[in-house]
């Protein structure tokens, strides 16, 4: 699909998955009992979830830590055998063979690259906020109040959050971390999944020991400030991630198509570095059923990234990125999803409240009726009395 048709065509757009199908995240929320003891109902946000990678997994380590916040309290003491025991029963009660058997694949994968690719700056691995972030963002997320967010914050486009976020070290050393894993696959030969399905370069930041420090991103940053600006999409439930970067330029690939994100909340942040073109281009949100409806005037926004800018939008908020024509671009991109908000949709019709389409359906609907109401009014004060 092209990125460059124009605005008056209409374009069809394509959902992006994750390769690495870590949507199996998605219902820990639906999953109720299977002895005695009960998950919660809501997740334990507060909790932070044992590390469970050094133990033979059935699941991936990412499925364990989610779930973990559904654990009974009196569960929440017992040691981390019992608490993967637990949940890996719950799990092969509820997940088909097949589903099983792909998250097993899928964390052989992950094992295998962890324990052969040596990292370049171990530094990265684990979030150290003055490390990563510059001092405006920090402050911004300690104050945490709508104030200080829109303090930092543009909305140059309905629904379009624009602000300063990594410092130029950090981008610097995420570069060569990539760069230096891109060597090692290389020589190697090791065949690794790429981020999604539109992307033939780039890679997935989880699979190489990086999820760790990306959940960190999402719970301690990402999370508080979807719940002021993305309420409406589960921004304040946000519980997995699938965290990649998209290399664009010669040798890799040029653009990307319009699309909508398997993701409630996606954070995309220039590395850098030296590069022409490559503009986002966003066309308005929409629910499954209007994704491909025509572009209002008023949804159209092109956006020119910036190294250590981050842009943050709705997963449905269609886009694409143009043609990067010179030089390299290097983009981390953070797809934040929420399975509460996943289980909800599913009894849901009508999504006034963020899809452009939907609202206007509302507004039409809500015009008719009035217009009913007043003309039964009108008719009733002409009628001549009895
Ligand atoms: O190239 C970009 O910056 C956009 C990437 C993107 O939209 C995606 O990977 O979902
Ligand atoms: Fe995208």
């Amino acid at each position: 699909m092209s990125s460059d048709r124009r605005e008056g065509q209409q374009e069809t757009t394509t959902t992006v998955d994750g390769n690495n199908g870590s949507n199996s995240h998605q219902t820990a929320s639906a999953i109720t009992t299977v002895s005695c003891r009960r998950l919660r109902m809501n997740p334990n946000n507060e909790l932070r979830p044992d590390n469970y990678e050094d133990l033979k997994l059935d699941f991936p380590n990412p499925v364990y830590k989610n779930l973990e916040k559904y654990l009974p309290p009196d569960l929440l003491v017992s040691d981390r055998e019992e608490k993967v025991r637990f949940m890996t029963d719950i799990m092969h009660s509820h997940c088909p063979s097949a589903e099983r058997s792909r998250a097993q694949r899928h964390s052989d994968y992950r094992s295998k690259i962890v324990s052969n690719y040596q990292p370049l700056h171990r530094e990265l691995y684990n979030l150290f906020p003055r490390l990563c972030f510059v001092p405006s963002f920090l402050k911004s997320v300690n104050d945490n109040t709508e104030d200080s967010f829109r303090s930092i914050i543009s909305e140059p486009s309905p629904g379009v959050f624009v602000f300063d976020m990594l410092l130029p070290s950090f981008c610097e050393m995420m570069l060569a971390e990539v760069d230096n894993f891109e060597k090692w696959v290389a020589e190697t030969k090791f065949r690794i999944m790429r981020p999604n399905t539109m992307n033939k370069y780039g890679a997935v930041l989880d699979d190489f020991g990086l999820d760790n420090m990306l959940d960190k991103l999402m719970d301690s940053f990402i999370r508080p400030i979807s719940k002021v600006f993305f309420n409406d999409v589960g921004g304040a439930s946000l519980d997995s991630h699938h965290g990649f970067v998209v290399e664009y330029g010669e040798d890799r690939d040029v653009d990307l198509g319009f699309h909508v994100d398997d993701s409630e909340v996606t954070l995309n942040v220039c590395l850098g570095s030296q590069f022409v073109g490559g503009e986002l281009f966003f066309r308005g949100t929409r629910c499954e059923k209007h994704v491909n409806t025509a572009t209002k005037s008023d949804e159209i926004f092109d956006y020119c990234h910036v190294p250590g800018q981050a842009v943050l939008h709705r997963g449905r908020h269609r886009h694409g990125a143009r043609a990067t024509t010179s030089g390299h671009r290097v983009n981390m991109v953070l797809w934040c999803r929420s399975s509460a908000f996943r289980e909800l949709k599913r009894l849901q019709r009508d999504f006034s409240s963020w899809c452009g389409e939907c609202s206007c359906e509302r507004k039409e609907e809500r015009a008719r009726t009035f217009d009913a109401i007043r003309k039964k009014y009108v008719k009733a004060v002409r009628a001549p009395q009895a």
